[in-house]
């Protein structure tokens, strides 16, 4: 385990950008996820923490002492790709024991901790086996089993469970998880999937064109987006136009108190589509919503729903509501975040 600092580090193909002055520091046994569309430069943030690339400018420490003079097999960083790359004609104890044996590590040694290893992903049983024989599960675990063998600082995991089906995937988060907490292991998770950068990552570091957007916690991130762009990124919201005016949003038709005596001219707030709450309809309520659209998904159901000239997206629990429904509106007002120009 080790404390990892990248330092204003940029990074350019054939002088196009695609890092531009990335800064991230992750504690000891962190585990961050770097998240973000595909091209963002996530996995060539990867490579540069490994030493498979060098930066153009900025440093990278491990526990505050730079590695860019370091190759690769020197840095002590584990790299697991999404493809598994184990070695088809070694069987299981022979891909785990490969790094320990490049090492010259004494036989003994690389028994017990290729034995402990594979007690660990629950394989000792299976461990003749070759990985033609193994599920895409067995192999993945068979993977992280050899980039912990070497007792590397740093696991560097590389969308390591996008192909595997969704109930295998779940699976292997929460092993990865196990294990990584077991070993207190530094940890870098480059994923796309929001869902699994909120499960998994004690912060996410958003990344954007290349460039860091927000490093925080996944609740703040879900909750306190910086800017609207890192907000789309964990799902989609409802944006209203509108002024503050002694903390009361106003809008036509919308007049939401966010109790706070900020006045603005202009601002947009966004609403969560579980800040949303539906209600039934009194004779006296004025803020009548209809049912426009809905979504059945399982554990909730997503509506859409017209409210004067607004259409709003939410989610609820109660999948017995229909299209043509009127139904009360009400805002979870402390949950309401707005974005402003002063
Ligand atoms: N060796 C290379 N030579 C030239 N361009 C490259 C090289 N590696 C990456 N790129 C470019 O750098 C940009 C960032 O790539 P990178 O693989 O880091 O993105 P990513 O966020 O990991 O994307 P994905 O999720 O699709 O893997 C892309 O535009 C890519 O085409």
């Amino acid at each position: 385990m080790s404390e990892v600092k990248i330092l204003s580090v940029s990074k350019s193909f054939n002088s196009s950008k695609v890092l531009n002055n990335i800064n991230i520091d992750i504690k000891n046994g962190e585990l961050i996820s770097l998240l973000g569309p595909s091209g963002c430069g996530k996995s060539t943030t990867l490579k540069l923490i490994a030493g498979i690339l060098n930066p153009d400018e900025g440093d990278i420490l491990f526990d505050n002492k730079s590695v860019l003079k370091l190759k690769t097999e020197k840095r002590d960083a584990a790299i697991v790709f999404q493809e598994y790359l184990l070695f088809p004609h070694m069987n299981i104890y022979e891909n785990i024991a490969f790094g320990l044996k490049v090492k010259k590590i004494p036989k003994k040694d690389v028994d017990s901790r290729v034995s402990e290893l594979l007690e660990t992903i629950k394989l000792s049983s299976e461990k003749y086996k070759y990985p033609s024989e193994l599920s895409g599960g067995q192999k993945q675990r068979v993977a992280i089993a050899r980039a912990l063998a070497i007792n590397p600082k740093i696991l560097l995991l590389d969308e390591p469970f996008s192909s595997l089906d969704i109930n295998l995937r779940n699976e292997m988060r929460e092993f990865v998880l196990e294990i990584q907490k077991k070993y207190n292991i530094t940890t870098v998770l480059v994923t796309h999937d929001k869902e699994e950068a909120l499960i998994m990552s004690d912060r996410i570091a958003v990344m954007l064109d290349g460039e860091i957007k927000q490093f925080d916690t996944p609740y703040n991130l879900y909750k306190s987006p910086k800017t609207k762009e890192v907000a789309n990124i964990f799902g989609e919201r409802n944006y209203i136009k509108g002024k503050l005016i002694n903390g009361v949003f106003k809008a036509d038709n919308i007049n939401i108190d966010l109790n706070n005596n900020e006045s603005y001219e202009e601002i947009e707030i966004m609403i969560s589509k579980e800040d949303i709450i539906l209600d039934e309809a009194k004779e006296n309520n004025c803020n009548i919503a209809t049912i426009a659209k809905k979504r059945y998904v399982g554990d909730k159901t997503y509506y859409e729903v017209k409210y004067n000239d607004y259409t709003l997206k939410l989610s609820s629990t109660n999948d017995g509501l229909e299209i043509g429904d009127n139904m009360s509106l009400k805002f979870n007002s402390h949950n309401i975040k707005y974005f402003c120009e002063k």
